[in-house]
């Protein structure tokens, strides 16, 4: 792995998890509404977030009909200034000046993004800083393809392309590491993000009403004590009259597994107050992350 720039260290600092709801067809609605609860998350609490959290697409019904429909192309290449002003797409648009106007770090949940070059539609995460640059986006890597039988088919893969780049930013609070909802199911992706240095974990997600259940909380605490950092996912609320019924139940969790704070399956607005204190004890406690033995394990992701 190239080694990276290590981030100074985790300062204590509030997220906000936004639980959206009255996520329809009608784009503009749902860019307006996006926009109406960021700044509410951002004005209504006792404190200020520092960072708010927005869920998996957001923008568009969830389904691979709809993906290629809703889709916008943004443009953004890493290392380069974006101009956000001369954006095509007018979620990033909203999404930066909600992230200006209310002066916080914003994970713009996902939205259908469709490549300027290749044409292929992502279903991709946009991050912007308080000053409302668009500092990085991250493309879902694992698709959503799965059938269990009576249950649930789907398959973000008719219309979707997998990304290739795990991503992480830094703020000054935090390095956070991203993922996208399916993305938590591979251990891998949020083990490297660990690795380097990430202490924040987030993966906007739209689990369903299958998996949900047995799966959504699992995976978040296994992820957070595997790795021994903060994980959050952030949900849809669930819409009984929508084509995919979102879980909801967005929460965070910390290094230890302990949940810290979740929704039921509602519209909500969610905060949590990030303690340093936790991820440093957890890893002077319980030492996991000077004890492995790469002589046993030198190559674990590649063995069948
Ligand atoms: N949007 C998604 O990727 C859903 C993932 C999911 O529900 C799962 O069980 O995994």
């Amino acid at each position: 792995m190239a080694s990276v720039l290590k981030h100074p260290g985790l300062k204590p600092f509030n997220l906000a998890l936004i639980q959206l709801g009255r996520i329809g067809s009608d784009k503009a609605a749902n860019l307006k509404h996006a926009r109406e609860m960021v700044i509410k998350a951002a004005t209504t609490a006792n404190k200020k977030p520092d960072l708010i959290v927005l869920p998996e697409c957001f923008n568009s019904p969830y389904g691979h009909v709809h993906f290629p429909v809703y889709a916008e192309k943004i443009g953004f290449i890493p290392g380069q200034p974006y101009d956000v002003e001369a954006s095509e797409s007018e979620s990033v648009k909203m999404l930066s000046s909600a992230a200006k106007e209310t002066g916080t770090w914003l994970i713009g949940g996902s939205i259908p993004e469709r490549d300027s070059g290749d044409n292929n539609v992502y279903n991709t995460c946009t991050v912007y800083s308080p000053k409302g640059e668009l500092v990085t986006i991250f493309r879902k890597i694992h698709l959503f393809d799965i059938d269990i039988p009576g249950k649930i088919k789907f398959k973000e893969s008719e219309t979707l392309t997998g990304g290739k780049t795990p991503t992480f930013f830094d703020t000054e609070f935090a390095r956070v590491g991203l993922g996208i909802c399916y993305d938590v199911r591979f251990s891998e992706l949020s083990m490297l993000a660990a690795r380097q240095g990430c202490h924040l974990l987030v993966y906007p997600g739209a689990f369903n009403m299958t998996t949900g259940p047995l799966h959504w909380e699992l995976l978040q605490r296994a992820r957070a004590v595997d790795n021994q950092v903060f994980f959050s996912m952030c949900s849809p609320a669930r819409d009984p009259s929508a084509g995919y019924h979102a879980w909801g139940h967005s929460m965070v969790v910390d290094p230890m597994g302990k949940i810290l704070v979740e929704a039921q399956d509602g519209e909500d607005i969610l905060y949590t107050d990030i303690d340093p204190t936790t991820f440093t004890e957890a890893r002077k406690g319980i030492p996991v992350t000077t004890q492995r033995r790469f002589d046993v394990y030198p190559d674990v992701s590649k063995s069948s």
